[in-house]
């Protein structure tokens, strides 16, 4: 089920006194249904949500979710318009998972994200559960080249690598996606970055060291880009084409965002995950990105959603 976007889910302040120099983005974003062939998006920012509550319920999290796109949105509607004149914001609306039918909606994000990508829209994806990251892999491997490798680096407390043999889940994307591209013959570069330990099982661990995931712990993160970190993250980078960038706000710690499925109180801080998007994104390779696990039930003051906005603002400013 795909739902889109219209002006009213877009709202904000408004200084007409100012004239142009008072724009926000919900005064200068524009509308585009994605149930039809869009046009041409070359250098265009394009917003998608993924509204759903099915991954994180059978991954016997807390759900809400499904409530994210819409906060996020709202979060955004308000930022000060300071976008080049020939850079633009476009509301894909939402894919929404109905009936728990989890499969099929990943399967239509994926669809939706592949048109925007072959228009040559810079495609951000709003979260869901996790287990939004499947469905937009879905779509973004077939932008891929026959010989472009693909890295993934998660910013995540989590390696989201369980075991999906009974069924899909927020806590599987990546194994999914690991599989997939094992079957394509494709290798499966995959970087996590703020790992906690005490979040993720012996046997998680041991699927992460079987399927040689990396990852830097999020101890090792607290001081931000050392030249350790620079070097491996660089090296990282180098050795893919394309990176699609996954951002789940459990990276952060609990006071940060208290608004996630899972809250960790030993996560990053902003300024340190806003350090490490500079870096990815100025790399040049990134092609997709999505924030996810924002739970708008268990925010306080619209703070998490309000993180989440201000990642994507500032994404779009290193991307553009
Ligand atoms: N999206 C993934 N979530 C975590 C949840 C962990 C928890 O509930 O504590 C995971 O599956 O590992
Ligand atoms: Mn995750
Ligand atoms: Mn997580």
């Amino acid at each position: 089920m795909y739902k889109p976007s219209d002006k009213t889910t877009w709202q904000g302040r408004m200084d007409p006194q100012d004239g142009e120099l008072g724009l926000r983005w919900h005064q200068v974003v524009h509308m585009v249904d994605l149930s039809r062939e869009v046009t041409d998006g070359e250098g265009n920012f394009a917003f998608l949500g993924f509204s759903c509550d099915e991954g994180v319920r059978r991954n016997q999290g807390r759900v809400g979710a499904a409530g994210g796109p819409a906060a996020i949105r709202q979060a955004m509607s308000g930022f000060a318009d300071h976008l080049p004149e020939d850079v633009h914001l476009y509301g894909g609306g939402d894919v929404i998972c109905a009936n728990q039918r989890l499969e099929e909606a990943q399967e239509q994000l994926g669809r939706k994200v592949e048109m925007l990508l072959r228009k040559g829209y810079k495609t951000i994806v709003l979260g869901g559960g996790h287990e939004t990251a499947y469905g937009h892999f879905l779509g973004l491997r077939h932008r891929l080249g026959p010989e472009e490798t693909l890295g993934i680096i998660n910013l995540d407390a989590h390696f989201d690598l369980r075991s999906y043999a009974q069924h899909s889940s927020s806590g599987t994307p990546f194994l999914q996606i690991a599989d997939d591209l094992a079957a394509a013959g494709r290798d499966f570069h995959y970087l996590c970055l703020g790992i906690q330990e005490q979040g993720n099982t012996r046997k998680l661990f041991q699927t992460a060291q079987e399927r040689q995931v990396d990852y830097i712990l999020a101890d090792d993160l607290h001081g931000g880009i050392t030249p350790d970190v620079q070097q491996r993250l660089q090296a990282f980078m180098a050795k893919v084409d394309k990176l699609y960038l996954s951002i789940d706000l459990d990276v952060f710690a609990a006071a940060y965002a208290p608004g996630v499925s899972a809250p960790n109180a030993l996560g990053l801080t902003p300024p340190v995950v806003v350090q490490l998007l500079k870096e990815i994104i100025g790399s040049g390779k990134v092609m997709s990105v999505d924030v996810v696990e924002l739970n708008p039930k268990f925010d306080l003051d619209h703070q998490t959603a309000k993180l989440a906005a201000s990642l994507v603002y500032q994404m779009v400013k290193a991307w553009h």
